[in-house]
């Protein structure tokens, strides 16, 4: 009988006591009946990272679970653990990233831009065997082949969401606040069977964005309820919020697949006009209610029974 496969916590070594708790692993070695791996992480006085794996990997599948939100300062030791693992005798290692970073600079914008994206995944397919991931912003790009050099497997959150939502949303009308969010909030709506629109959006600048007021006129006995793949400084949705309250529809329900809440995000969206803010545990933080570990599991089981 094949050994259980062994999960490692890379978030563990990235959150403080006061941050929302990753679910995310511990889930995983539940629903796949997998063991904990250790390891001992921590600094040296200059800064450098000390990593010493403290168990037994050898022939063993190795699977390291790591939200890649500020994927800076978790890179290193991210690799560090791959190659450490890889000669102390790991059969295959994955790499279990909910969110997917580096994913958003898909193009040379302006001259001399390093298409971030490319060198990131060039990175990441010299130390891992595979890849899972839910949502990537694909946008420019059609698959995760076009820039990652391992065997990878993209799930969806759709029908998570659409669950959540079916659950607890009366009446709701689904809107997408922009063309890019189409992919995801129109699979969304047809799991949930409701009703959707895609409103239009222009970004002058990181934090400069404008959204299309939208024809709702006939929906305004709904729930709107706001899907997006990311929630980073939030202004996207919050430029929605402000046109659909002008619009005088009721306070809508907001949906990010992966909530980054970057700087005073998540302060700005629960004072906004919003009935809910929702995430997924793809990143830890109070907002998660969608938990992404059974679709997780599913995708692993199939990679692990696999050759
Ligand atoms: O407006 P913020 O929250 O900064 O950014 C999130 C948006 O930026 C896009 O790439 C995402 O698809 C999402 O629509």
């Amino acid at each position: 009988m094949n050994k259980p496969p062994i999960i490692f916590n890379l978030d563990l070594f990235f959150e403080s006591a006061e941050d929302t708790p990753s679910t995310i692993a511990d889930n995983l070695i539940e629903e796949l009946g997998a063991v904990t791996g250790h390891l001992d992480y921590r600094h040296f006085p200059d800064g450098e990272s000390y990593l010493r794996v403290e168990s037994e990997v050898n022939g063993q599948d190795c699977l390291l679970v790591c939200s890649l939100h500020d994927p800076n300062p978790k890179f290193l030791p991210l690799i560090f653990t791959a190659e450490v693992l890889r000669e102390l005798g790991a059969k295959r290692i994955a790499l279990v990233a909910p969110y997917l970073s580096y994913m958003r600079q898909d193009k040379r914008f302006k001259s001399g831009e390093c298409i971030t994206s490319r060198h990131f995944a060039s990175l990441v397919s010299r130390s891992f065997d595979f890849l899972v991931t839910v949502d990537p912003h694909l946008h420019r790009y059609q698959s995760l082949d076009e820039i990652y050099g391992l065997k990878s497997l993209v799930l969806q959150s759709a029908p998570s969401v659409a669950q959540w939502i079916t659950q607890q949303v009366y009446k709701p009308l689904l809107l997408g606040p922009d063309s890019e969010s189409e992919q995801w909030v129109a699979e969304v709506a047809r799991l949930a069977d409701a009703p959707f629109e895609v409103l239009e959006k222009v970004r002058s600048g990181d934090l400069d964005v404008e959204v299309s007021v939208p024809h709702v006129d006939q929906y305004l006995d709904h729930t709107p309820v706001l899907v997006d793949d990311i929630i980073s400084s939030g202004r996207t949705l919050l430029n929605t919020l402000e046109h659909l309250n002008k619009a005088g529809m009721q306070p809508a329900v907001c949906i990010g697949t992966h909530g980054l809440f970057g700087a005073n995000a998540w302060e700005l969206l629960k004072a906004g006009p919003t009935q809910k803010v929702v995430t997924s545990n793809s990143v830890p933080h109070p907002s998660n209610a969608i938990d992404l570990a059974p679709a997780l599991a599913e995708g692993l089981k199939t990679w692990l029974t696999g050759s």
